[in-house]
C-alpha cells in the first residue's frame, strides 16, 4: 500500500466523536483539551455499548451528546454494528477516538471511517493484546509497560501504530499502581496525539503510521 495522507478541514474545528465503556478519563482529558480554541476540535458526540458506562453520566453534565448502543439489544454483530455505525453517523464525525471502548468494531463501521478510527490500549503493542494489557505485563514480568495509540483495522489491536509511550514498571507495583502509572501517560499521549492529527494531519502506509509535521 502507497503512504496515504490525511487531513482535516482548517477552517473549523474538527468533530471528535469519542468510544467509551468505562469511566472515561481519556475522554475528559480530551474534553479538557478541546475547550481551547487552538487545540482545533470539539467532541460531538460520546457512544457507549453499555449504559452503566461512567463516562456517559459525566459527559451528560458537560452538555456533550451521548447515545447507547448495547450489542445484546440486537440478534447478531452484524445488526448491532449498522446501528452502531448510524449513531456515530449522526454527528458527522471528522475522527473517533475509541478510550477503553470494549467491543471489537465491525467492518461496517471500519469501512465508513477509513483509517479515521483511533484506539488508545494500555501496553506496548504487539504485546499483551486484548482488555488486560497491565495485568498481563505485570505477569510476564516486564520492566517497562506503556500505552499505544493506533488506528483500527479489523483485527484485535493489530492496526497501524502511530504513537507510543513507556512507562518503568517497579518491583512493588500491583495491578492498580501500574494501571494508574500507564494511564497518566496514555492521557498525555493521547491529547498530544489527537491533536497533532488534527492540526496537522496523519499517514498510513502497509504497517506504519505518523503525523504529518507542522
Ligand atoms: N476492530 C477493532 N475494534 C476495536 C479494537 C481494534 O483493535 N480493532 N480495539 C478496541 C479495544 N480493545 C482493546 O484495545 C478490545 C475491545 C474488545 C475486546 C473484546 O474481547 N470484546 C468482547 C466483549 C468484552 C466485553 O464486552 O466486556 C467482544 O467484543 O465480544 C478486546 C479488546 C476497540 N475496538
Ligand atoms: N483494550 C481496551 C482497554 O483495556 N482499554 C483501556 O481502558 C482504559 C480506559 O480508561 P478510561 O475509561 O478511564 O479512559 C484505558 O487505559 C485504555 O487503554
Amino acid at each position: 500500500m502507497k503512504k496515504r495522507v490525511f487531513t482535516l478541514p482548517d477552517d473549523r474545528p474538527s468533530r471528535l466523536v469519542v468510544l467509551i465503556s468505562g469511566v472515561g478519563t481519556n475522554l475528559q482529558a480530551l474534553y479538557a483539551a478541546t475547550t481551547n480554541a487552538a487545540y482545533g476540535a470539539e467532541i460531538v458526540g460520546v457512544v457507549s455499548d453499555r449504559d452503566t458506562a461512567e463516562g456517559l453520566r459525566w459527559a451528560q453534565s458537560r452538555g456533550i451528546p451521548t447515545a447507547t448502543v448495547c450489542m445484546g439489544d440486537f440478534p447478531d454483530r452484524e445488526s448491532w454494528d449498522v446501528a452502531f455505525t448510524a449513531a456515530v453517523q449522526s454527528w458527522e464525525p471528522d475522527l473517533i477516538v475509541s478510550a477503553g471502548f470494549l467491543k471489537i468494531l465491525g467492518p461496517k463501521f471500519l469501512a465508513q471511517w477509513p483509517s479515521r478510527v483511533v484506539n488508545t490500549h494500555n501496553s506496548l503493542l504487539p504485546s499483551f493484546v486484548g482488555i488486560h494489557g497491565p495485568r498481563d505485563a505485570l505477569r510476564a514480568g516486564v520492566k517497562l509497560a506503556g500505552a499505544t495509540l493506533f488506528i483500527v483495522d479489523p483485527g484485535m489491536d493489530t492496526g497501524p501504530i502511530l504513537a507510543q509511550v513507556a512507562v518503568p514498571v517497579h518491583d512493588d507495583d500491583d495491578l492498580e499502581t501500574l494501571t494508574q502509572r500507564i494511564k497518566v501517560a496514555e492521557r498525555a499521549q493521547l491529547v498530544a496525539s489527537v491533536g497533532r492529527m488534527v492540526q496537522h494531519g496523519w499517514w498510513i502506509d502497509e504497517v506504519r503510521a505518523g503525523f504529518e509535521s507542522d
